[in-house]
């Protein structure tokens, strides 16, 4: 098993009250290697506090997540940049690309911070820049590209290190409905050459391009759906039913996907 999940609790205490929040209750489920998974749910749920534990930014009050066998969630402080560099890769919603760096400097970034040689760098995006339709932006800086370009640089950045698991949050919400689609159809290419993915999203026509949506309502994981061999439609329309019904409200996002 690729990513195991156990028991996950995280409650947070404010350094000034006594108040606490309980943000995850409970949360257990594990992935496969090769899985694409879309993480759902309301606002305040705890998608993005459980997105923050498995990307090690967070650590859990109670539980454990394991990466291939190692406990994640027990890394020593002064390790967890090392391991995310190696292990993880992170597209965000932001895009977060350095403005003084060029785009071929912002993808080789995680590379040149885990002291790669730069035959290696340039070997693995000759082979990534072609996949991203990103050949022609490398020398320019990020500011001269639109948001869907950078947001495939982002995904070339993150894809560099060859991760175990691509964690997304919320990676189209800053895209036109155009380049949203172009980018779920990048992830799915990618994760059919093997790439395993979790993405956090609100939004229905987004999940339905994963193949398995897990529902998160009040820091519990209380409903999951596969895909199968259903096209992306057809699964939208199941999410939005499970939405519906489950959640008590319809999906939301779908005005830009
Ligand atoms: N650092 C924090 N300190 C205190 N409470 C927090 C903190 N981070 C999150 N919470 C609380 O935990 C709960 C879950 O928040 P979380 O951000 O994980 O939800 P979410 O599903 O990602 O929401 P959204 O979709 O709006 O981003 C909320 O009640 C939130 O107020």
């Amino acid at each position: 098993m690729l990513l195991e999940v156990k028991h996950l609790k995280k409650v947070f205490k404010t350094r000034f009250s006594k108040e606490e929040t309980t943000a995850l209750v409970d949360i257990d489920f594990s992935v496969e290697e090769g899985e694409y998974i879309a993480i759902m749910g309301e606002s305040g749920s705890g998608k993005t506090t459980l997105l923050n534990i498995l990307s090690t930014l967070e650590r859990p009050t109670q539980g454990q997540v394991l990466l291939n066998g190692e406990e994640i969630t027990a890394i020593k402080e002064n390790q967890l940049s090392s391991f995310r560099r190696d292990h993880l890769g992170f597209v965000f919603q932001e895009f977060n690309l350095l403005d003084t760096l060029s785009v071929r400097d912002n993808i080789y970034l995680p590379l040149v911070l885990s002291k790669q040689a730069p035959e290696l760098m340039k070997t693995r995006l000759d082979a990534l820049a072609p996949k991203l339709a990103i050949s022609e932006l490398l020398d320019k800086q990020p500011f001269e590209l639109s948001g869907g370009q950078k947001q495939r640089v982002a995904v070339a950045r993150a894809l560099i290190s060859q991760p175990d698991l691509v964690l997304a949050d919320e990676p189209t919400a800053a895209l036109d409905f155009k380049n949203s689609e172009n980018l779920l159809e990048l992830f799915e290419e990618i994760n059919k050459s093997g790439q395993t993915i979790i993405m956090v999203t609100h939004s229905t026509l987004a999940a339905s391009h994963a193949k398995r949506v897990l529902f998160i309502k009040d820091g519990v994981l209380y409903h999951q759906l596969y895909r199968g061999e259903k096209n992306s439609q057809a699964f939208a329309k199941e999410i939005t039913l499970s939405m519906t019904s489950f959640l008590g409200t319809s999906a939301q996002g779908e005005q830009h996907a």
